[in-house]
């Protein structure tokens, strides 16, 4: 299996489902599931996963475009590495999600949905994430990067989401996510069914969703905007240099998360606000019945704003703009 991308496009399992090259070992373990072992030990377990949104291309192209000298025998591999490509499905409809968002699904939230295909897909997943972090030896370090695009425009073309976690973040996962050229760094206030924090909950590991430009279809997409985030990766997975940290990123704390309840829900801000937008306090962002989301800071900023979310979603996320830090374990 040569292209792993047009594979899990084609909705069949490979001919071939694990092959021994001089330097390691892979092993097709289920649609869209792929995982690569070198044949020197390893000392980090590495999940990186792409298209949970089947509509989110461009990070899907770039982790294509970096396995395929892995599957090609062309490139050694460092770590031990997970690869996923998460809603196949939706990614051969160029579809956010076919009836409901994976990731809002993770850590058992998909048993409160009948079977459908998305829960089904999020019970899958984290059966493979689980499989991989236990099979391998008790001291590795263990890194999820989980890589989207934002369906708006942003002040900050590439940011990274982080998942709320008590336990204090390794510096050099910090430098990581700056050296791959995120301009903003966002930490959320409280645990979530993103697949980040279901990786971060339970096997502790250090992960960061991935926001990498504006969603657009296959073959569409600039990557040359995700050099620095290539180059990064490249460094992970083939040992290859990391990129310099071209301009620390910003550091931004979620304030208040929107909440669409029902039908009555109304969002007051334009179709056309980039994310981290900036809002003075006392503005109104958005209502529904009596509840009435207003700015609570001196200035918040907006982040994934949408008005078209399933009922009891997150409609939207405020930021506050906090000093850099920098933890290390
Ligand atoms: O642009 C948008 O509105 C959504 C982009 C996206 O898919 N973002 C992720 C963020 C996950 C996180 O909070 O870590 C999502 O909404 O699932
Ligand atoms: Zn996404």
């Amino acid at each position: 299996m040569h292209d792993f991308l047009a594979h899990t496009l084609h909705g069949e399992p490979p001919a071939i489902t694990q092959a021994r090259l001089p330097a390691l070992h892979w092993q097709w373990i289920d649609e869209g599931i792929l995982e690569i072992t070198p044949e020197q030990p390893a000392t980090m377990a590495l999940v990186i996963s792409a298209g949970i949104h089947g509509n989110e291309t461009a990070p899907v192209e770039i982790l294509n475009r970096l396995i395929t000298p892995l599957l090609q025998g062309d490139k050694p591999v460092l770590p031990r590495v997970l690869v996923i490509l998460g809603n196949p499905a939706a990614l051969r409809s160029n579809q956010r999600y076919t009836r409901i968002d994976v990731n809002r699904l993770f850590g058992g939230r998909w048993q409160q949905y009948d079977d459908c295909a998305e829960a089904r897909r999020a019970w899958r997943l984290e059966q493979a994430i689980e499989h991989f972090y236990h099979s391998g030896c008790c001291d590795e370090v263990r890194w999820h990067l989980d890589l989207h695009t934002a369906i708006r425009g942003s002040y900050h073309p590439r940011f990274g989401v982080l998942p709320y976690s008590a336990r204090p973040w390794p510096a050099d996962f910090l430098q990581w996510l700056g050296a791959a050229g995120l301009e903003a760094l966002v930490w959320h206030n409280a645990p979530g069914g993103t697949f980040t924090h279901f990786s971060c909950e339970h096997f502790a590991a250090s992960s960061c969703t991935l926001e990498l430009g504006k969603a657009q279809p296959f073959g569409s997409n600039d990557l040359s905007q995700f050099a620095a985030a290539e180059q990064a990766l490249s460094a992970l997975l083939y040992g290859e240099a990391l990129p310099a940290v071209a301009q620390q990123p910003r550091h931004y704390q979620v304030a208040q998360q929107i909440t669409r309840q029902g039908a009555q829900f109304q969002l007051h801000i334009d179709a056309d606000t980039l994310n981290f937008a900036r809002f003075s306090q006392g503005a109104l962002l958005a209502e529904e019945g009596e509840r009435r989301y207003v700015v609570q800071h001196a200035e918040e900023f907006v982040l994934f704003p949408n008005p078209n979310v399933a009922a009891g979603q997150r409609a939207g996320l405020m930021l506050v703009e906090t000093p850099p830090r920098s933890e290390t374990q």
